[in-house]
């Protein structure tokens, strides 16, 4: 990958990407009370890893990502990123959210440039690497319009373009892809193994991809692009259990979901999530009831 900004500790020592140790979160409610949102969780990344995160609705996934992030600081425990603790927000980490996080006001080519301008990129050297992603996430005929302009799948190539020309070491990506439809979506999915694996781009060969968190509703989109799925437990979140992906790379989800370890992969971990979804959904009714 094309690097002008410093990389951070994660792609350099020994340490693991990310680790969380014992790490909780509560949130004080508008009525005043306490919420734990995430409770004594334990997790490591280690580096070039893809984890994807699975669990319940409302169970705490996107809060254990705002904890790596640095937007939030965890009530116990420790959130270590390449085996410093996380104080602030930093700049070798990438997100991609449901949402896009564009300025509409400004054109394609505009909204890639904006993260290395911000990083202090100088603006032709910015433009470049601006140009150059959009290249690759096929988007060079697209950079003069404005992201109203664009179809679902085409601005979550933009997103993708802002991610990557970051040239992330870490990289939180909260249901990226939830809002396209299937096609678009197995697409992306593709697409962003082939980014992330390095495949077009000027990274060296020895040199490690972004490790990922990866939050899903999806399980079979978890297996497909994932080293190992963490499956949580009904809020507050913990970590239930860790389940390894040994399914071989390169791979395109469209066909790796038919393969029979995909299939016996998806069986085993269902058991361990359904479980945990019926909680959920039990808890909902008796609060209806
Ligand atoms: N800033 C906040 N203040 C108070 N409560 C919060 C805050 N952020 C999250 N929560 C609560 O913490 C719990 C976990 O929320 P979180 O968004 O992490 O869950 P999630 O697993 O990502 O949900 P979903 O799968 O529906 O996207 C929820 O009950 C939520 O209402």
């Amino acid at each position: 990958m094309n690097s002008g900004t410093p990389r951070g500790n994660p792609h350099e020592g020994t340490a693991p990407a990310i680790e969380l140790r014992g790490a909780s979160k509560a949130f004080r409610t508008p009525s005043g009370t306490l919420h734990t949102a995430v409770r004594d969780l334990d997790l490591t990344v280690e580096r070039g890893e893809f984890v994807a995160v699975v669990g319940p609705t409302g169970c705490g996934k996107s809060t254990t990502l705002t904890l790596v992030s640095g937007l939030e600081e965890p009530t116990e425990g420790e959130v270590l990123v390449g085996g410093e603790p996380v104080c602030g927000i930093r700049q070798d980490v990438g997100f991609v959210f449901q949402q896009d996080a564009v300025f509409p006001w400004r054109t394609v080519l505009s909204n890639v440039m904006a993260g290395p301008r911000f990083r202090g990129v100088p603006k032709a050297e910015a433009r470049e690497r601006a140009r150059v992603w959009l290249d690759r996430v096929g988007l060079g005929a697209f950079t003069d319009r404005y992201p109203h302009q664009l179809s679902g799948g085409q601005r979550k190539r933009v997103a993708l373009a802002q991610t990557f020309v970051n040239d992330p070491t870490i990289l939180l990506m909260d249901e990226p892809f939830s809002a396209l439809d299937v096609q678009t979506r197995a697409l992306m999915s593709d697409e962003l193994l082939e980014l992330w694996g390095g495949a077009g781009t000027d990274r060296p060969d020895d040199a490690p991809p972004a490790s990922v968190v990866f939050v899903t509703h999806d399980l079979e989109e978890a297996i497909a692009l994932a080293d190992k799925v963490v499956v949580m437990t009904a809020g507050p979140a913990t970590v239930k259990q860790v389940f390894p992906v040994p399914l071989p790379r390169p791979r395109k989800v469209e066909s790796v979901r038919l393969e029979p370890e995909f299939i016996d992969i998806y069986r085993e971990i269902w058991s361990s999530l359904g479980e945990e979804v019926r909680i959920t959904r039990e808890r909902g009714a008796s609060r209806v009831a």
